[in-house]
């Protein structure tokens, strides 16, 4: 079913033209990742859609009324503690007092951040801070989520949690929109890759011939694959990169760690 049609999207800076004329329809479900060099537009994009920058020329239009919740790439360092910042918002999400506090207990042990619940958020790191948008955005079911370079660089443990909760919100129909660098990220979390180049948006095709060399460990005596090579404390596996989401949401499952992901020829 249709949700968001683009139309004619065009943003320009300062006279300097971002995006020019993007016409594009999304359903609803979709899970899609915009690539591309830093200041082609993706930021500007995903803004466009949550209805936060007004396009300079098109529409957006929304097939019906849409909860939005949207992932900023850098967070406030706010004075308020990471606690009672979430208390808030999920008050103003319209959620239950006792069931606010439960979640933010939860969701702050599964993504390592109970000793830093209570530190008032200037005093975080930019990850730290980025994990706390995305604990936000878990609080309250949207229809749809955005997320700009969520927990890029981050470590695979949380990065873990954060591709299982968000592949459990596309198993609940929710659409995610997410701006990032990270292939690993994006193969793990995403089922159409978009770049954009010179304000176009453009389907982004796998390459057959490009391999990727992935870093793996074996978190829980698991079954090693037909391919693995023994590579310092852990393995090494050479993928297809039209193989490689699937492959690496399996071995996720299967209680592989990824901890590394690079081009073969980059090797
Ligand atoms: N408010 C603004 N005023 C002026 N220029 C802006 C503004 N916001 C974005 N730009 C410019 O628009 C271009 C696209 O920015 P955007 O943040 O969308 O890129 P991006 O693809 O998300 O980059 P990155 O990968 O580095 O996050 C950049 O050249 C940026 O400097």
């Amino acid at each position: 079913m249709e949700q968001i049609r683009l139309e004619n999207i065009t943003k320009n800076f300062n006279g300097r033209c971002v995006l020019n004329q993007v016409n594009h329809t999304f359903l609803q479900g979709q899970s899609i990742a915009f690539m591309g060099h830093n200041g082609c537009g993706k930021s500007t994009l995903l803004k466009i859609i949550a209805g936060l920058v007004r396009p300079t020329d098109g529409r957006v239009h929304y097939s019906s009324p849409v909860l939005f919740h949207y992932v900023p790439e850098k967070f406030m360092p706010l004075p308020l503690t990471a606690r009672s910042y979430l208390k808030r918002m999920g008050e103003l999400d319209g959620l239950e007092q006792k069931a606010i506090g439960g979640m933010i207990e939860v969701l702050g042990e599964e993504f390592f951040l109970s000793e830093l619940l209570d530190v008032p958020m200037k005093h975080l790191s930019k990850g730290t801070l980025q994990k706390i948008g995305v604990i936000q955005a878990f609080m309250k079911k949207p229809d749809i989520l955005l997320l700009d370079e969520p927990l890029s660089g981050q470590d695979t443990a949380s990065q873990k949690v954060f591709i299982q909760k968000v592949n459990k919100l596309r198993s609940e129909g929710v659409t995610v929109f997410m701006a990032c660098h990270e292939q690993s990220l994006v193969d793990a979390v995403a089922e159409e890759t978009y770049t954009i180049q010179a304000g176009v948006l453009t389907a982004y095709l796998p390459d057959k011939e490009k391999r990727y060399v992935l870093i793996l460990e074996n978190g829980q005596n698991s079954q090693l694959w037909e391919g693995m090579e023994r590579f310092g404390t852990g393995y090494r596996l050479l993928i297809g990169e039209d193989e490689a989401q699937p492959a690496i949401l399996r071995l996720l499952e299967n209680g592989w760690k990824l901890r590394g992901m690079y081009d073969e020829k980059d090797s």
